[in-house]
């Protein structure tokens, strides 16, 4: 069986070896003469699957490393009878820590002593944004929740949702809806001119969903203006040749890695093996678990001295810190314009390790019981 798979998918030789001889490719670059005796196509977002790649091949099956599924033609492959299979949820926690990390930043830069003054609005209330609501809930920030689509389909039954417009009046605002086009709340450029005109400084504007969700141009313009809001993309519109001059106009800018952390690109290839073994009639044998090496730091005591308002956020960003990224983005957008997108796709590449924060065991000396409480509601594990 010829398996064909994106270079970048971790552990391809542990999950898939035993399953037939692996080709690895640019996922970027791949094109229909690199697929066409393949039996099995595995992916991540950057390539497009259709017609275009694979009609005439003999994939049979194929699966993306990833939450989103905007790359992939998913009724044409179900009108050729081609299995498919996504990894939903695999990076839920590392995007929600990127969110969190960011919040700490902005409470502190805007001199907010209790982060959880700070009002969060959702938009787009599924695995990631259903993890971040139950975390920020938890640590006792009002947040509301905007998701038509489960509004409709949930009704009395669902929590509370608001519309966009009152998630926009939120002190933050977090979008994690996926990308769609010619549906019902379609979320293509959902955050365009009138959207964006009701933000105003002192607001947070958060996109790790997709880039195309909201419109380029009229940010930059509403970025240019008066009152402008503060914004940190992970996301960009036309990646990995993203524009350079909003990567400078904006507070936080990194290369769609908010979902990077070792544990969330591994169930993501855990997550595909599973579901090729079930297509297959394989049993399913190994575990992400398995696979992961011990991280680089396992624990961090805080002593009865630490400031428990600082505790957590100093683990937080021992974790993750988005200013890293933030550097080496801007320090990528000085060549020109192929070089830049050639960067964007290389720090993506060479991501540097990084853990969640459950890989940290984290010891409270003499601590109140909020501070654990908090501990555990942003994801992390407490050493008793
Ligand atoms: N930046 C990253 O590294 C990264 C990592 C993971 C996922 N993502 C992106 O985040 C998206 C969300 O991930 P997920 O796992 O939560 O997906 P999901 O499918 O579980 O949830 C998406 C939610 O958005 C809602 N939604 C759809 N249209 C909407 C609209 N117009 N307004 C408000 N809500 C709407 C859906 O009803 C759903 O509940 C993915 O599709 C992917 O594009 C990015
Ligand atoms: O959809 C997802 O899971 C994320 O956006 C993911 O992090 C994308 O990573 P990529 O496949 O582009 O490496």
């Amino acid at each position: 069986m010829m398996i064909v798979a994106d270079e970048n998918i971790p552990l391809l030789d542990s999950f898939f070896g035993d399953m037939g001889e692996i080709r690895r490719v640019s996922g970027r670059d791949v094109g229909p003469d690199d697929v066409r005796d393949a039996d099995i196509l595995l992916v991540r977002s950057v390539t497009r699957v259709g017609p275009d790649l694979l009609e005439g091949s003999r994939v049979r099956f194929v699966g993306t490393a990833t939450i989103g599924t905007d790359h992939i033609d998913r009724a044409w492959l179900e009108h050729k009878g081609i299995g498919f299979s996504a990894a939903p949820g695999c990076n839920a926690s590392s995007v929600v820590e990127y969110v969190l990390s960011v919040l700490s930043l902005h409470a502190e830069r805007q001199g907010v002593e209790d982060w959880s003054d700070l009002s969060v609005g959702i938009v787009g209330v599924g695995n990631v944004g259903g993890c971040l609501a139950e975390r920020l809930q938890r640590l006792g920030f009002d947040v509301k929740l905007c998701d038509p689509p489960r509004g409709e389909r949930e009704g009395e039954q669902g929590p509370d949702f608001v519309t966009l417009e009152e998630a926009l009046g939120c002190d933050v605002i977090s979008l994690h809806t996926p990308l769609t086009r010619n549906q019902p709340h379609a979320t293509h450029q959902l955050l365009s001119e009138p959207e964006l005109a009701r933000l105003s400084s002192g607001q947070l504007l958060i996109n790790a969903g997709r880039g195309e969700v909201i419109d380029g141009h009229a940010l930059k313009a509403r970025l240019s203006g008066e009152q402008a809001p503060t914004v940190v993309l992970d996301v960009w519109e036309n990646e990995p040749a993203i524009d350079p001059e909003l990567v400078r106009q904006v507070w936080l800018a990194t290369p769609h890695i908010a979902g990077y952390s070792l544990e969330g690109k591994v169930r993501g290839s855990e997550m595909i093996y599973q579901a090729l073994s079930r297509f297959l009639g394989l049993p399913v044998r190994k575990k992400a678990g398995q696979f992961l090496p011990e991280p680089p730091l396992n624990k961090l005591t805080f002593t009865s001295s630490a400031d428990e308002r600082k505790a957590l956020k100093t683990a937080l960003r021992i974790c993750y810190d988005p200013r890293e990224d933030d550097a080496r983005l801007r320090l990528a957008m000085n060549g020109e314009a192929g070089e830049r997108a050639q960067a964007f796709d290389g720090l993506r590449r060479d991501y540097p390790v990084r853990r969640e924060c459950s890989s940290l065991k984290i010891q409270l000396k003499g601590s109140s019981k909020s501070l654990q409480d908090s501990f555990k509601a942003a994801g992390f594990k407490l050493k008793l």
